[in-house]
């Protein structure tokens, strides 16, 4: 099972999160977010993280020079697309994308995997009215259907408590985590990060 910890703010968390062994860090490139930062503070995480750790930029209907700023200034490897993007805006960067779906119904899902095909995978959130992301709400599992083309990332509303119980009840490649390993927002705890690592990883053997 393979693990992101998305929305990473301070340098210290993101060596934590790798020294524990997490994949994939997120950051947050979207001034309405909490977690949002600048190109400065990004630069100084990724410059701070070992080898084999996966940085993913996220954004949340951003222009096209937005994306491109960051992408000339940041070492990402993959993109994170929270809004409204097309398929052809997020393909268009010619990088691997997740492309996140906050579901409502299970045909949701199912719809997102034949309009984005060209995605890396697809990014399950719950859907909350007029917020984008990081809310730390859960949605129904059970609208997730069996037998999706694309891989598929759980997120929203993760946390140690349900982790274990989330990758054991439905088939993902990688569980995404903000809220549920914070101790204030945008903070990261390096005790919930480890609890949650271990959980995903326990739930999943
Ligand atoms: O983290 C944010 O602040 C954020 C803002 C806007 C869009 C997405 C955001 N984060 C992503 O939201 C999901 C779920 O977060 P949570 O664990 O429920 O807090 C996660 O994929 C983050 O990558």
């Amino acid at each position: 099972m393979r693990v992101k910890i998305c929305g990473i703010t301070r340098v210290e968390d993101g060596v934590e999160a790798a020294r524990l062994g997490v994949d994939a860090i997120g950051l947050v490139f979207y001034p309405k977010s909490p977690r949002n930062v600048s190109i400065a503070r990004a630069s100084a995480i990724i410059a701070a993280l070992p080898p084999f750790v996966t940085v993913v930029g996220l954004f949340v209907d951003a222009t096209r020079e937005w994306v491109d700023t960051v992408l000339a200034e940041c070492a990402l490897d993959m993109l994170q697309f929270h809004g409204e993007e097309t398929p052809e805006f997020c393909a268009s960067f010619k990088r691997p994308y997740l492309k996140a779906v906050r579901v409502k119904d299970s045909a949701d899902l199912t719809a997102a995997a034949r309009r984005y095909a060209g995605a890396r995978a697809l990014l399950a959130d719950a859907f909350v009215e007029g917020v984008h992301g990081g809310t730390g709400t859960s949605f129904d599992w059970s609208l997730i259907p069996p037998d999706l083309p694309l891989p598929l990332i759980l997120s929203g509303g993760l946390g140690p408590d349900n982790v274990e119980d989330a990758v054991r009840t439905v088939a993902v490649a990688a569980v995404d985590v903000s809220s549920g390993v914070e101790s204030a927002k945008g903070i990261k705890d390096a005790a919930r990060m480890a609890a949650f690592i271990s959980g995903a990883r326990h739930g999943s053997l």
